[in-house]
């Protein structure tokens, strides 16, 4: 639904974007992680045919952005990082107002409107200036509007910056709904662990270039090396951790400083710890606590950005 090959832009001697190969389908919700000035609104312009690359090739719906925009500006809905909203119009008025740009007209309209608002939440505050709507409101009506003509695939840029965080929570469930309809979107923030739970892709871009491009656990993985987890068997953690490490499958046994829990990392291979538990009660020891170590995704983002960022 989305593809771009060597996708660049300049300003100058700027490379806003440079060399951005990408493939996303059908249902695929990437979310494109990067800080300010990496790059993300201009993909999204250039992909809504708004901003024109320097060189580099890019489709959506495939449609090409160089000779099929009209087709593009049809096949999708972008929702800028900021968008203006009129003085003096009322939350449907403005909604009826882009449905008569898409060309939807007669009593569809009013239904089309109704129904946007409805699946945003907005429909209690129809009647109201749009002026007068809250930061998470408008942005949910930001999304109302971009969906009025039901577009296969969507752009998001930072749909949830300057928001509460009760208002980002909302606006994720947006999003976690919209991909229950199998719509290929693409959505933008600087924060991974925003994302990480509403896409199965995510790139991660610096200075214009993408440094990761895969699944989150991917990422994880990138980060953190072999799997990790967290055993305790009480008071007698010391002499367990001489044990696990006899397991031929344990690389490492490493004590927690401050809780005094065990953290047992596996071999290249082993994947499943869940063997761990059983062998430890068949070799006597009773379990208190027993996970898989979480990796903080703030942290996987710093280490994979390390070393770019200033
Ligand atoms: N019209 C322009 N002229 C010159 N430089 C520009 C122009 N537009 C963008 N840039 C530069 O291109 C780079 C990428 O900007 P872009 O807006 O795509 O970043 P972003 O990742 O969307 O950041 P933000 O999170 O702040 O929106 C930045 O260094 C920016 O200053």
């Amino acid at each position: 639904m989305i593809e771009t090959s060597d996708l660049t832009k300049k300003y100058g001697d700027l490379y806003a974007l440079e060399r951005l190969t990408i493939k996303l389908g059908r249902g695929d919700v990437y979310g494109f992680i990067g800080p300010n000035g990496a790059g993300k609104t201009t993909t999204m312009r250039i992909l809504a045919t708004l901003l024109n690359p320097s060189w580099g090739e890019a489709s959506v719906c495939g449609y090409s952005i160089y000779t099929g925009s009209k087709d593009i500006r049809r096949a999708i809905g972008y929702m800028p990082d900021f968008f203006g909203v009129y003085d003096d119009m009322k939350v449907t008025e403005y909604l009826e107002f882009f449905a008569a740009a898409y060309r939807i007209q007669g009593p569809a309209r009013r239904k089309k409107v109704e129904q946007v608002l409805d699946y945003v939440d907005l429909g209690y505050k129809r009647d109201a200036l749009v002026t007068s709507l809250s930061r998470g409101m408008t942005q949910r009506l930001g999304l109302a509007r971009v969906l009025l003509h039901d577009p296969q695939v969507l752009l998001l840029d930072e749909p949830a910056s300057g928001l509460d965080p009760r208002a980002r929570i909302e606006m994720r469930e947006l999003i976690k709904r919209l991909r229950q309809e199998a719509k290929t979107i693409m959505v933008s923030s600087h924060i991974l662990p925003e994302l990480a739970d509403i896409c199965n892709k995510i790139g991660i871009i610096e200075r214009g270039k993408l440094i990761f491009n895969g699944s989150v656990d991917d990422a994880i993985r990138q980060v953190r090396g072999n799997a990790t987890f967290t055993v305790s068997v009480g008071d007698r953690n010391a002499d367990a951790a001489v044990k696990l490490q006899t397991y031929p499958e344990v690389l490492l046994v490493k004590a927690d400083a401050k809780t005094g829990m065990l953290d047992v990392r596996l071999k290249d291979g082993h994947e499943d710890g869940s063997f761990l538990p059983e062998r430890l009660i068949r070799d006597g020891y009773r379990l208190k606590a027993f996970k898989e170590k979480e990796v903080n995704l703030e942290n996987v983002f710093m280490e994979i950005t390390k070393g770019i960022t200033n």
